[in-house]
């Protein structure tokens, strides 16, 4: 057990902890690098040169420094740093940290993997301790990531990088019930790490919430939480924020976009782009697949990759919710011989919370939508990430394969590319994406549909969740903004809806409305042109009618949805209780 520290060795550490900050102080002025300046382009200093002060008033230089040592830091984030193996500076850490702990604003964009975290943590640490904030003053940084699961792991980043501070912070993300206790900390946290919804709840509900002297705003994956999706919690977020702080951005795919920046009103940014001039915007240890697939073979293939990658860690990308469900469902039914999970916005936070740290832990195939595309740093590394669905852009594309070959690792990808959408191949050219482009071995191909087909006769219940993945596919596709890849009438849907097992292919009328007079040309058997306002309605087009009504709730974006068991279709609450509770009886088994 420690000792209580007396009366007189805390004034001294107060008063030697005043003195190391004085030092810091003059360092960084006195060393600080211009405005404009890349800190890469600056030579290393010589090996085992003084750090640090000197002489009277001279300070070693901290602009192109390579280890955390030679920077102006405190010791506390130091030996932190030090403790947890950091010693040697990524290219983005080199090149953000001298600006940013002079107290600029940063646009910082790196590859994915390549310590982005820690170069808006440190700044974070070291400008509270240099003010010598406590937590009586406030709430003094608000880090902000687009999901739940990033927001923890960029706490946890902060808790070990921030150990020996005496900061308090909090994690504020939906989904969470213990909004009541947030709610009476929230004043007494340093730094937040918040989801928009969740700190704009705060914002809106919390009496007192006040973030008036709060010095540094940080954006994780900058460009997702300015886009549309969350440009409401965002700008009411900012107009609540003091205007005289220092603001980082920073992400794999960074915004140059004058009206973004504008939003935020960045002080003459430091743009930071450290991989500009690299050959691939993707990790150079990262090895790229495209297969085209037609969509029918689409879960042959991912099944057969599944049953010949039984040793691998893997991330399985699908383009919705329930599609991510029935796949799950219906693979886990199978017993491929690798444990399964599957991860998306609908899930309860506490099983979203264990599904990402069993898989961070264990050799298995995670199924997920897009939640899981942004930021995570799955401890053990992921060996493939495979991308069953086309990604809406080439953005999503990085960022979803850079959740392999992180740091120092390398990593394998691969995406099914149907032939309607190849124009995909010339964007991520264009972007600087290398990918190699394989034809499937017909020949390894493990067939699977007939085993559905058997599995959706047996349980009723999965053939729900097929025609779910079905429409819900479909509208992904019909709503995709990019029109010169992805064509909802190109499809073969007959043959589609056959290889999730279905004994009929539902009709979709969703279709009917908007593009009726190009369905009627090309595919009119989809579009019954009677039904107007019926959105939603499945009908079966081999067979007797299926009748399968949806809610709205199809035309929900996955992403960071709250889970909500209440809009789970058309089932009952008993339908619900004895499929959650089969689900969770057959994963104890298949762990
Ligand atoms: N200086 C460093 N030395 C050694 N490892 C590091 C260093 N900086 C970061 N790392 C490690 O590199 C990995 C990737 O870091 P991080 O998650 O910050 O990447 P990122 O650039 O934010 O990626 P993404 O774009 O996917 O969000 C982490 O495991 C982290 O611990």
């Amino acid at each position: 057990m420690r000792r209580p520290k007396s009366k007189e060795f805390r004034k001294q550490q107060r008063l030697s902890e005043e003195d190391e900050i004085n030092l810091l102080n003059s360092w960084i002025q006195a060393q600080k690098p211009d405005s404009g300046t890349n800190p890469m382009s600056l030579k290393p200093l010589p090996k085992n040169s003084p750090v640090g002060r000197l002489g009277d008033n001279t300070f070693s230089r901290y602009a192109g420094v390579v280890r955390f040592e030679q920077l102006p830091l405190s010791k506390k984030t130091k030996d932190a740093l030090r403790a947890s193996k950091f010693v040697s500076m990524t290219d983005i850490q080199r090149a953000s940290l001298p600006h940013s702990l002079c107290g600029r604003d940063v646009l910082g964009a790196a590859k994915t993997g390549s310590g982005k975290t820690l170069a808006f943590i440190i700044p974070v640490l070291e400008k509270l301790y240099r003010e010598r904030w406590d937590v009586e003053a406030g709430v003094g940084s608000i880090i902000i990531s687009p999901t739940r699961e990033l927001a923890a792991q960029i706490f946890d980043v902060l808790t070990s990088v921030g150990k020996n501070h005496g900061f308090s912070a909090g994690l504020l993300i939906g989904g969470r019930k213990e909004v009541a206790i947030e709610k009476e900390s929230v004043n007494k946290l340093n730094v937040l790490i918040c989801t928009p919804g969740r700190l704009l709840q705060h914002m809106d509900e919390t009496p007192y919430f006040d973030c008036s002297e709060m010095k540094v705003l940080v954006l994780d994956e900058a460009d997702r939480i300015l886009d549309s999706g969350f440009k409401r919690e965002l700008n009411a977020i900012i107009s609540q924020l003091p205007k005289r702080r220092q603001t980082m951005l920073f992400s794999a795919t960074q915004t140059k976009s004058v009206q973004d920046l504008a939003r935020l009103s960045l002080k003459d940014p430091e743009y930071l782009s450290v991989h500009e001039e690299s050959i691939t915007a993707t990790p150079t240890l990262l090895k790229q697949i495209v297969m085209t697939v037609p969509l029918d073979q689409k879960l042959d293939m991912l099944w057969s990759f599944i049953k010949t990658h039984l040793q691998s860690k893997t991330l399985v990308f699908l383009s919705s919710c329930k599609q991510v469900k029935y796949v799950f469902e219906a693979f886990k039914k199978l017993h491929p011989g690798i444990p399964l999970k599957c991860l998306h916005g609908r899930m309860k936070q506490e099983k979203r919370m264990a599904i990402y740290s069993e898989f961070c832990e264990k050799r298995s195939v995670l199924f997920s939508t897009d939640v899981a595309a942004r930021g995570l740093d799955f401890n053990k590394a992921v060996d493939w990430v495979v991308q069953v669905d086309c990604p809406e852009n080439v953005a999503s594309y990085i960022h979803r394969v850079g959740r392999t070959a992180r740091y120092k690792s390398d990593g394998k990808s691969v995406l099914f590319l149907l032939p309607s959408e190849t124009q995909m191949l010339e964007k991520l050219k264009a972007a600087k994406v290398p990918v190699h482009l394989t034809k499937p071995r017909k020949e390894l191909l493990q067939p699977v549909s007939s085993l559905l087909a058997s599995l959706l006769v047996k349980y009723p219940e999965l053939q729900l969740r097929a025609q779910r993945a079905f429409v819900t596919y479909l509208r992904s596709i019909h709503l995709q903004k990019d029109k010169e890849i992805f064509d909802v009438l190109k499809l073969p849907i007959d043959e589609y809806s056959a290889s999730l097992g279905l004994p009929m292919t539902p009709k979709i009328r969703f279709l009917n409305r908007n593009i009726k007079s190009k369905a009627v040309s090309t595919k009119s058997s989809l579009v019954e042109p009677e039904v107007r306002n019926k959105e939603n309605v499945l009908e079966g087009s081999r067979g007797k009618p299926a009748t399968v009504v949806f809610k709205d709730e199809e035309t929900e974006n996955d992403l960071l949805h709250a889970a909500d068991t209440s809009s789970e279709g058309n089932m009952t609450s008993t339908e619900i209780g004895e499929l959650v509770n089969s689900f969770i009886k057959e994963e104890k088994a298949q762990d």
